[in-house]
């Protein structure tokens, strides 16, 4: 099936983050369909159309933020965003025997710190090569008990309440949308759709990330920093700017082959196989993509693709790598089973297991020796194309 209106037009050359070696044309890209927020907020049906479409059949796509009122969601989430990648790095710049005391693992939570390394990103026990740290929205929002938070982080909890607002809002705007396009039971409809699993004020396991890979030595091979995995949640907004995150497109769609061949594809060749492709960041926009939650929901029509970070391409690879993360997660109590119609959910019953203990089981699994395999997610449903079961 061709996909002529994936193809991502090159961004023009003003498009570079400033400081920041840019984003080679010697690689292969990921064909994601760009949309406009301001379009999406003005209910124009197109743009509609076509988000929907991205959330069916690749699960990403880049959200253009300009925003035309500068107080409007857009700006307010570009300067969010553009704070809080300063505050990341004076955090990451902390002592790692500073850092650790904030690694909640032993006490059974994925929020705060960890470590280099101590993540896996294969079924063989590869260590990962990057840190998180991981903020909670109920702990932030006042849902939950105060988590212990290093004194660098600390004064910065109103910027982390706008972002999460913001970010969530977004969250909230595209699960409407697929709650109109989705042939949801009317019992859920009645109960106010998708967007009512994913109450800001209810507990959940909404999260901000950041994320710190050093350069990384592309000769390596392996120079995988997060593995392979598909997002837990509902709904991922994601700002990065140097390149190294990689989609693993389906069978039926192409990747936009790199625009300057002669440049010669480096040693990045090798980590471009099996459908793998690099995401080109692009200044003003974040990319969206969607979550397990989701494909649960909708029974396999919405896709949760399959990603990783590898090493940055080209001279990108020098440098330090920061990327912000939100995550968008159903209520804990939710449970994750279909909602369409017709589908294997509509019972009162207590089958599928709740957001929380889905959540946990994958988070925690990946920081586990011999986690792997107790950690998956929706995979086989992305690696299978994403056909509707
Ligand atoms: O750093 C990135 O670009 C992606 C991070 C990611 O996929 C994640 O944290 O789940
Ligand atoms: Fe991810």
């Amino acid at each position: 099936m061709p996909h002529s209106d994936h193809a991502s037009p090159s961004p023009p050359p003003s498009e570079t983050f400033a400081d920041l070696p840019p984003f080679p044309a010697t690689v292969p890209t990921a064909p994601l369909l760009c949309i406009s927020l301001q379009k999406l907020l003005a209910r124009d049906p197109g743009e509609e159309e076509r988000c929907w479409k991205a959330c069916c059949e690749l699960g990403f796509f880049y959200l253009d933020l300009h925003d035309e009122n500068a107080d409007g969601i857009g700006g307010s989430l570009l300067r969010d965003a553009e704070q809080l990648f300063e505050v990341m790095k004076e955090f990451f710049g902390l002592e790692v025997e500073e850092k650790v005391k904030y690694d909640f693992k032993e006490q059974g939570s994925y929020f705060g710190y960890k470590g280099y390394g101590e993540g896996v990103v294969d079924r063989m026990g590869t260590r990962d090569k990057n840190e998180f740290y991981n903020i909670s929205k109920d702990d932030i929002l006042g849902l939950s008990e105060k988590l212990p938070c290093p004194p660098v982080l600390d004064p910065h909890r109103p910027l982390y309440t706008s972002y999460i607002r913001s970010a969530h809002a977004l969250c909230m705007l595209v699960t409407s949308l697929l709650s109109t396009r989705l042939a949801l039971t009317p019992r859920v409809r009645d109960a106010g759709g998708l967007q009512a699993l994913h109450n800001l004020d209810a507990r959940s396991g909404d999260q901000i990330r950041f994320v710190k890979a050093p350069p990384q030595d592309l000769d390596d091979g392996k120079a995988v920093a997060l593995g392979e995995h598909t997002d837990f949640g509902s709904v991922t907004v994601l700002f990065n700017r140097l390149g190294g995150l990689q989609v693993r497109l389906p069978a039926h769609m192409a990747a936009v082959p790199p625009g300057d061949v002669d440049g010669g594809v480096g040693a990045e060749s090798g980590l471009c196989g099996h459908g793998w492709a690099y995401v080109r960041p692009l200044p003003r926009h974040c990319i969206i993509n969607l979550g397990d939650a989701l494909v649960k929901f909708s029974e396999g029509t919405l896709r949760s693709n399959i990603h990783r970070v590898v090493a940055p391409p080209g001279e990108q690879a020098k440098v330090t790598r920061y990327s912000l993360v939100y995550f968008c997660r159903p209520g804990d109590a939710v449970r994750l089973r279909s909602l369409v119609e017709g589908g294997d959910g509509e019972g009162e019953g207590e089958e599928g297991v709740t957001a929380k203990e889905w959540i946990l089981r994958r988070a925690l699994g990946r920081r586990t020796e011999g986690g792997w395999e107790k950690s998956g997610g929706t995979e086989e449903v992305s690696l299978r194309g994403g056909v509707k079961r």
